[in-house]
């Protein structure tokens, strides 16, 4: 998918809600338990509940890897599910990846090949050629980790280098890079004081934004510093809006969780 189709599907749903789907057996509606793939069936079920409230979602690679085979078989049946069933939905495999050179090609095959993602996160710490063959791909797009949600943020990515802080460097640097305009980063919505010096360097690039809900984000704060002319950013929430209820009515709940959000982003998008 083109950055301008995901923009059109911005304007069209009145959303820039990205939903992340971390699936974890323990916190699933028990009597999903008796289906054969009861990861896929949890997905399946938010999915037709949510598409149209959203314009992304997010699988955490972590959620699935750590069921082995059968995590990734469902991984691969909610990816393709989506692009069957919701081609105009941007997807995001979030999986920081990022090693040497040819490795990181085989990364990015996996996820833009063999599963046909929109989009993978990566890591940036071991430097240009570990990020420049996911760049390569086209209408492919790398999201770089910049400045994360985490508290452990603090200790390296705002420490000065070089009489500025990492984070910065990470942003400039990549902008050098061959196929940068594939670039999109990743800015914790817990670090809302940042954006504004965030998009002093990369004004035009998309942003996804874990860390409302769950983590304490405000979207209000993200979107005054972080958005942009063609709005810029995909929030991303997870246990916000799948775990919103463990009974029977979960799908209906998370879709309710998710028209909050979407409609306080429709009221911004109105302002
Ligand atoms: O800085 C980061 C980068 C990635 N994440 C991931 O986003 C989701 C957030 O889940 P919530 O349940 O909405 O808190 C999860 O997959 C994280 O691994 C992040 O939180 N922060």
């Amino acid at each position: 998918m083109t950055t301008n189709q995901l923009v059109q599907e911005i304007n069209k749903k009145k959303s820039f809600l990205c939903i992340g789907l971390d699936v974890d057996l323990n916190k699933i509606p028990q009597h999903l338990l008796k289906e054969e793939d009861p990861i896929f069936a949890f997905n399946k079920a938010i999915i037709d509940a949510t598409h149209y409230l959203c314009v992304a979602y997010k699988p955490n690679t972590a959620f699935y890897e750590a069921y082995g085979l059968k995590g990734w078989k469902a991984l691969e049946k909610t990816i393709n599910y989506l692009n069957e069933k919701y081609p105009e939905i941007f997807t995001i495999a979030d999986a920081k990846r990022g090693d040497i050179g040819n490795t990181s090609t085989m990364y990015a095959k996996a996820f833009f090949e063999d599963l046909a993602f929109d989009s993978v996160t990566v890591a940036p710490y071991m430097g240009k050629d570990s990020v420049e063959p996911f760049l390569a791909f086209e209408d492919k797009h790398t999201i770089m980790l910049a400045l994360t949600s985490n508290a452990g943020a603090f200790d390296f990515q705002t420490k000065t280098v070089e009489g500025k802080e990492l984070y910065k460097q990470v942003l400039e640097t990549s902008k050098t890079w061959e196929n940068s305009e594939n670039l999109m980063y990743v800015v914790g919505a817990t670090k809302a004081e940042y954006f504004a010096d965030i998009r002093q360097i990369i004004p035009d690039s998309f942003l996804l934004v874990p860390g409302v809900g769950a983590q304490g984000g405000n979207l209000q704060d993200v979107c005054k510093y972080g958005m942009n002319d063609s709005v810029g950013l995909l929030i991303n929430s997870s246990r916000g809006i799948i775990y919103a209820s463990s009974q029977e009515d979960f799908a209906q709940a998370a879709a309710n969780k998710a028209e909050e959000l979407q409609k306080e982003m429709a009221l911004i998008l109105n302002q």
